[in-house]
């Protein structure tokens, strides 16, 4: 079957195309295709799917012609992938699936209708805006590392790493340590600092990622914005622009009262024939 890879700030993903539901997607085959070296490689699935075609998306069919059925490269679903949303949207454009009108394009994700734009090179999505909920902690190398749960459709821990502590050294080869009575269906861990001063943000910080279902990746956008929500909360601030660099380059939010755009390059790198299924 056809699939093209692409990525956004290096978190990449296999894309498959199947606009009428016929692809028998598996767990394991999901985990099969993103093993990096039995596989494609990466560190998700993107299947676009015409939303009145499959389960999670029928719903959604009146606000949105395609569905982002995302899958984590552990055969797990996740409600909501920034950094997918925003390169599902590049291949949509570049594979003339949906016509640029200047209107917000809309996807259906399993977190309900997002919308992107085009921003020169770069692909603009509005995220539901981050909502913190409490105060957590995340362990790791004997560090215990408080921080703040946020959901942006999808859970997350947003630690920030002590002055004097290198983010770079944190050792992410494992997941952290969680309060699963917190995080009952797992989370996503962002470990943060603050950054040198950029000009036109408010806040500008260093983030490295643990994701849920794909270990550490070199950057997650709804990690990005979730990030972003607790430096502005840290700056007594309800709105504002956040630069947030990843290990894979810098990611903008900009969270207003109602909304949380999250905008960076999504790029497609490959397109090929895949033989399934890549299962020994
Ligand atoms: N990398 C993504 C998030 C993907 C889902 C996450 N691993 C989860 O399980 O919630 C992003 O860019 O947001």
């Amino acid at each position: 079957m056809e699939f093209t890879k692409g990525h956004g700030t290096g978190n990449d993903f296999v894309i498959l195309p199947d606009p009428d539901g016929a692809l028998d997607l598996t767990p394991e085959l999901v985990a099969a295709i993103c093993d990096r070296r039995r596989g494609l490689g990466g560190d998700g699935v993107l299947r676009v799917v015409r939303a009145a075609k499959h389960t999670d998306g029928a719903a959604l069919a009146g606000e949105a012609e395609w569905f982002m059925d995302y899958w984590n490269s552990d055969g797990s679903f996740a409600e909501m992938c920034g950094n997918g949303a925003r390169v599902f949207v590049r291949y949509l454009l570049a594979n003339g699936l949906v016509v640029p009108s200047g209107e917000a394009l809309p996807v259906a994700t399993r977190a309900g209708v997002v919308r992107a734009r085009v921003e020169g090179d770069a692909i603009a999505v509005e995220m539901q805006r981050p909502r913190l909920y409490g105060a957590s902690a995340a362990a790791l190398g004997g560090l215990t590392l408080p921080g703040t749960a946020v959901d942006v459709g999808n859970p997350h821990l947003v630690c920030s790493v002590p002055a004097g502590l290198d983010l770079a050294g944190l050792d992410l080869t494992r997941a952290p340590d969680i309060d699963p009575a917190v995080f009952p269906a797992g989370v996503n861990v962002e470990f943060t600092t603050a950054g040198a001063p950029v000009s036109g943000v408010d806040a500008h910080v260093l983030m490295r990622v643990h994701e849920r279902g794909s270990a550490e990746t070199l950057s997650c956008g709804t990690g990005a914005c979730a990030v972003a929500a607790v430096a502005l909360r840290d700056a007594d601030q309800e709105t504002g622009t956040v630069a947030v660099d990843v290990p894979g380059g810098r990611l903008t939010v900009t969270v207003t009262p109602d909304s949380c755009w999250l905008s960076g390059p999504a790029l497609l790198v490959a397109t090929g024939e895949l033989t399934l299924p890549p299962l020994t």
